[in-house]
């Protein structure tokens, strides 16, 4: 019996091919498109090493929803609940902080052993794994600075948790068959008038070249370094700058991590994927939504997440641009946060992957522009939607909203009760 999906569906099949689009090509490379979900959405950044201590290092996630998950296990459930509700390819990012032990363990000597249960989760789900090393809320960067701080014990310390995060990077690698990609994000920098900023990102640069320095196979481990333009408390400093990680991955050969919350208000990471291609064999992404500030809402379906998605796909930087996603809003429920954003990266996907960009070029190339914004206003409302439905269909996930009623009774029989 064809049903209204498939009807939908026959119907946009045939609306694309008026575009040259071939619709069946399109989900074909989507499935071969993994975003990275953040395990921090589900806990607001909280992590399980059970110090009591509180979220540091000038972010925030806002918000009292109830239900939280308090260990790894309920984590686990919870993005197995929402990784249900999202279709094709999905990795998970890890932070340190999320280690499994039954006794406190320093930083500096976290061990792959400590992220076994996860890792081989990952293998019965199928996920990759991707990891960071967490230079925040500890007693060691409470006064703002890690890899840049003048003491050199406190350096050292922390050279060694960025250390042994890679070789727990590395073990993901190995272990999944797919590289982990590894984020360095430092919150280092100062409230006020810095006089002396030189000395600092002197020694944030000797310090990451001290935690590069172990040569690791790119079959199973990425390094990343992420700038960021201010945070609470830092807001006249930040020694990881963008110039500063742009210099640092185009002369030392790591990935550059672009986060859509860490720049001018009004200047986007869209634009500054081609220049960065030009000059970093990978870019990692943290698709984020900057509301005023580096606020970390939930990403939504627009002009700049589809933006990141059209330099994706219309640049074929499939293999070299890692998708992965950076919000935390703790006032909502945090699985349906996951399920909203993570599909909204797909949603954007989809449709970057169903645009006529032959079409667009050579309008371009042509100087045709009028065609070329009538042409890309128009597409706009092309039947993505019927796509997207047997997208979801063929993976066994909801199409619609029906997705929140899952989301609403997993809250009533588990999240409730915790
Ligand atoms: C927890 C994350 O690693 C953190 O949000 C970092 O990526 C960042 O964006 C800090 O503002
Ligand atoms: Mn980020």
């Amino acid at each position: 019996m064809t049903t209204s999906t498939d009807q939908a569906w026959n119907l946009a099949k045939a609306r694309y091919a008026e575009f040259n689009v071939d619709v069946e090509s399109a989900l074909t490379l989507l499935d071969t498109l993994p975003v990275s979900m953040h395990c921090w959405q589900g806990d607001d950044v909280a992590g399980f090493e059970n110090t009591g201590g509180a979220l540091t290092g000038g972010i925030q996630a806002t918000g009292n929803y109830p239900g939280k998950a308090r260990n790894a296990v309920e984590l686990r459930s919870d993005l197995e609940q929402a990784m249900a509700l999202i279709p094709g390819p999905k990795r998970l990012n890890l932070h340190a902080i999320y280690l499994e032990s039954d006794t406190a363990v320093e930083r500096n000597e976290i061990e792959p052993k400590h992220f076994a249960n996860w890792v081989e989760w990952a293998r019965q789900k199928g996920l990759g794994l991707d990891f960071n090393p967490s230079c925040f809320s500890h007693p060691l960067s409470a006064d703002g600075f890690t890899l840049s701080h003048a003491n050199p014990e406190i350096r050292k310390f922390w050279i060694e948790h960025c250390q042994a995060s890679r070789r727990i990077s590395a073990y993901f690698g190995r272990e999944l068959g797919t590289a982990s990609v590894m984020n360095i994000w430092v919150p280092d920098g100062m409230k006020d008038l810095t006089v002396d900023r030189f000395a600092f990102r002197e020694r944030l640069m000797t310090a990451l070249d001290e935690v590069i320095s172990e040569k690791i196979d790119e079959k199973y481990h990425l390094d990343a370094v992420e700038s960021k333009l201010f945070g609470i408390g830092a807001e006249s400093f930040t020694v990881g700058s963008n110039e500063f990680y742009l210099g640092y991955a185009t002369t030392r050969k790591t990935a550059l991590c672009l986060d859509a919350g860490h720049f001018h208000p009004t200047e986007v990471i869209s634009d500054k994927i081609s220049t960065a291609m030009l000059f970093v064999q990978h870019l990692l992404l943290h698709v984020s939504r900057p509301v005023r500030w580096d606020s970390d809402h939930v990403i939504l379906l627009d002009d700049e997440t589809q933006a990141i998605a059209h330099e994706i796909i219309r640049n074929r930087l499939f293999d070299r641009v890692h998708i992965g996603l950076d919000f935390f809003d703790a006032s909502i429920n945090r699985i349906a946060a996951w399920v909203i954003g993570t599909r909204n990266m797909k949603k954007a996907l989809l449709r970057a992957l169903l645009e006529p960009t032959d079409m667009l070029r050579k309008l371009e190339a042509d100087g045709d522009y009028t065609a070329r914004l009538a042409m890309l206003e128009e597409q706009k409302s092309l039947p993505w939607q019927a796509v997207w439905e047997t997208y979801c269909q063929r993976h066994n996930v909801p199409a619609g909203s029906e997705w929140l009623q899952t989301v609403r009774q997993y809250e009533q029989s588990v999240l409730s009760k915790r």
